[in-house]
């Protein structure tokens, strides 16, 4: 099997709320993982024990309190994002880790189209045929996620919010990106979006792409899963227990 794309070795996630008078929270331990490419590792587990948590790890949004998260990145360097400078991170994810959640972070006044052509439009680097054909897939995604023409000049704000979460799908996805982290992805989509989302994420697969999601209907997670992992498997154990 191929290398890695992604290595979580002896990762523990623990929050402390300062509100609280700094009580630890333990939410996560001794998490050893590997997902290589063309796997969809789908990770499931009662609410409130540690899923996005794991995912938001693995971005960086949150740190690790031990252990390692190695990504491999588009340029083939091993990095851990545990250890990785501010600008190391910025060039992940611009190459190498995608992160579609189920909300999008809205900016004020730019368009739809904008908003899902931004990721490559950064890569054309001023460069007109590039920008050209970047906005010419911005709209190849807008339509196969069935957003209406009408909405690709508006600012997403004030979009549904399963048009907002097809939104974040198309500029999470437009690049591709060798791993995919998936937090509910199909959340506020309907049978056909959610058809054409899997469809999507099948086709990252083929691509060779490694995936991470969390679905909260089993049936969306059983579509696209080549392995499960339950998240109660690392589950800290709590000061109360
Ligand atoms: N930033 C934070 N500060 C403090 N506690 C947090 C923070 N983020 C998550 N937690 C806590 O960590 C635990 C795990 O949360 P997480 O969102 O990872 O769970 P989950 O398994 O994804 O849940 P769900 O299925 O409900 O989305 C919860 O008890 C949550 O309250």
């Amino acid at each position: 099997m191929n290398a890695p794309i992604v290595q979580l070795q002896g990762v523990a996630k623990r929050f402390t709320l300062h509100h609280q008078n700094g009580i630890e929270l333990p939410v996560l331990a001794r998490v050893n993982l590997c997902v290589h490419p063309g796997e969809c590792l789908v990770l499931d587990g009662p609410s409130g024990m540690g899923k996005s948590s794991l995912l938001k790890m693995i971005y960086a949004n949150y740190l690790a309190n031990e252990g390692s998260i190695t990504v491999r990145s588009a340029q083939g360097a091993l990095v851990d994002v545990t250890q990785a400078t501010p600008r190391a991170l910025v060039q992940l994810r611009r190459d190498t880790i995608g992160y579609v959640s189920q909300f999008l972070r809205v900016i004020p006044r730019v368009s739809a189209l904008d908003v899902v052509a931004e990721p490559l439009i950064e890569d054309a680097a001023g460069d007109a045929r590039a920008q050209q054909a970047a906005y010419a897939l911005a709209r190849s995604w807008l339509s196969r996620l069935r957003i209406p023409e009408r909405l690709w000049p508006l600012p997403p704000a004030t979009f549904s919010g399963g048009e907002q979460q097809r939104i974040n799908i198309a500029r999470n996805m437009i690049k591709p990106k060798p791993l995919l982290l998936l937090d509910e992805p199909t959340a506020s989509l309907d049978a056909a979006n959610t058809a054409t989302v899997l469809d999507l994420i099948r086709e990252a697969l083929a691509r060779g792409a490694a995936l991470v999601g969390i679905f909260h209907d089993t049936q969306v997670g059983a579509a696209v899963a080549t392995r499960r992992v339950n998240v109660a498997d690392f589950r800290s154990v709590t000061p109360w227990a």
